[in-house]
């Protein structure tokens, strides 16, 4: 049967009948295409792609228009998957009005279905007029990427009671918002949990333990396609990096070894057609 288009009031259901929401990163339509055929959930453009996709070290420099490219890619392939994107560093921090400017396009040219701001308390007045404009809003808190050099590296959050008891009220700020889901990343799993059955909106955790509501990974580590750095929280469940590479050194062997391409990956031409061909050529004085 094929699948159905998730939507936000099917991920706050999961939660109620205790069904795991998951979710994984996407960038291109190649990638969506194999991911829309799956059985995940629903999928993020990440800002990650600043990472995955370009090899920056940090989220920070990638900026709107170049978000957009990867949105409308993975838009073209994602007809069955509920498409999550990420508002890159610095499009709607000054406020809502700058937030609503660039929302619109994340969603009229990018296609996305709903959009992911990372912060809590600092941006409840921003997440709130983005939800009272009618778009559907994803929470990031915990470890937030794109404040990385504020918090000192991709380091674990909430490990004091300080900054736990924080990382509650930005939950707490985002569900008054209205967000429809929280991302938690890297932060203790009892605090991940606390805010789980505290919110009645889904947790989808990426380093929060196994008592979030749903689960995101950055394709590329679960695929085995990112070598960089490895978090603690990530599980490949593939090589795939490994195998791309055995399949290009296969393919410059037969082309060395003159295997490549055969006849079945070659087009002919009848014998005769040939030799009149060069019977001509020979008149013209070319051959
Ligand atoms: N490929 C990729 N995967 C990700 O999960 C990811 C990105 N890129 N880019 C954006 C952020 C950055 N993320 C990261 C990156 C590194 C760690 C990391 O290495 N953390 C240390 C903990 C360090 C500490 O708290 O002392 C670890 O050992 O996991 C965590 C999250 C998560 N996100
Ligand atoms: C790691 C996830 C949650 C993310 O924000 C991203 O991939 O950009
Ligand atoms: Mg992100």
């Amino acid at each position: 049967m094929e699948k159905q288009k998730g939507n936000i009031l099917k991920f706050k259901e999961m939660k109620q009948q205790g069904k795991k929401i998951t979710m994984v990163t996407t960038y291109d339509f190649g990638m969506m295409s194999q991911v829309d055929k799956t059985d995940v959930d629903m999928i993020l453009v990440g800002d990650s792609a600043a990472n995955t996709m370009m090899g920056y070290e940090g989220t920070v420099h990638i900026d709107l228009d170049t978000m957009l490219v990867f949105c409308k890619a993975v838009a073209n392939a994602a007809k069955h998957t509920f498409m999550v994107a990420d508002m890159p560093f610095m499009t709607y921090e000054i406020g809502p009005e700058q937030a609503m400017l660039n929302a619109g396009r994340m969603i009229r040219e990018g296609h996305a279905d709903a959009l992911k701001l990372e912060g809590g308390e600092r941006i409840e007045h921003i997440v709130t007029a983005l939800v009272k404009a009618g778009i559907p809003v994803m929470g990031h808190i915990g470890l937030t990427p794109q404040s990385a050099a504020q918090l000192g590296g991709f380091k674990v959050q909430g490990k004091s009671l300080e900054s736990a008891r924080q990382i509650v009220k930005d939950a707490l700020a985002l569900e008054r918002a209205g967000v429809f889901a929280i991302t938690l990343e890297a932060i203790p799993s009892p605090v991940a949990k606390i805010i789980t059955d505290t919110v009645k909106v889904p947790t989808i955790g990426i380093g929060a333990g196994n008592d979030c509501d749903g689960q995101i990974l950055v394709i590329h580590d679960l695929l085995g396609l990112f070598d960089r750095y490895t978090p603690k929280f990530v599980k490949r469940y593939a090589n795939l990096g490994e195998d791309m590479q055995k399949a290009i050194n296969t393919y410059c062997r037969e082309v060395r070894d003159g295997v490549f391409p055969d006849e079945e990956h070659s087009f002919s031409m009848s014998k005769e057609l040939a030799e009149q061909l060069a019977e001509e050529l020979r008149k013209d004085g070319i051959l």
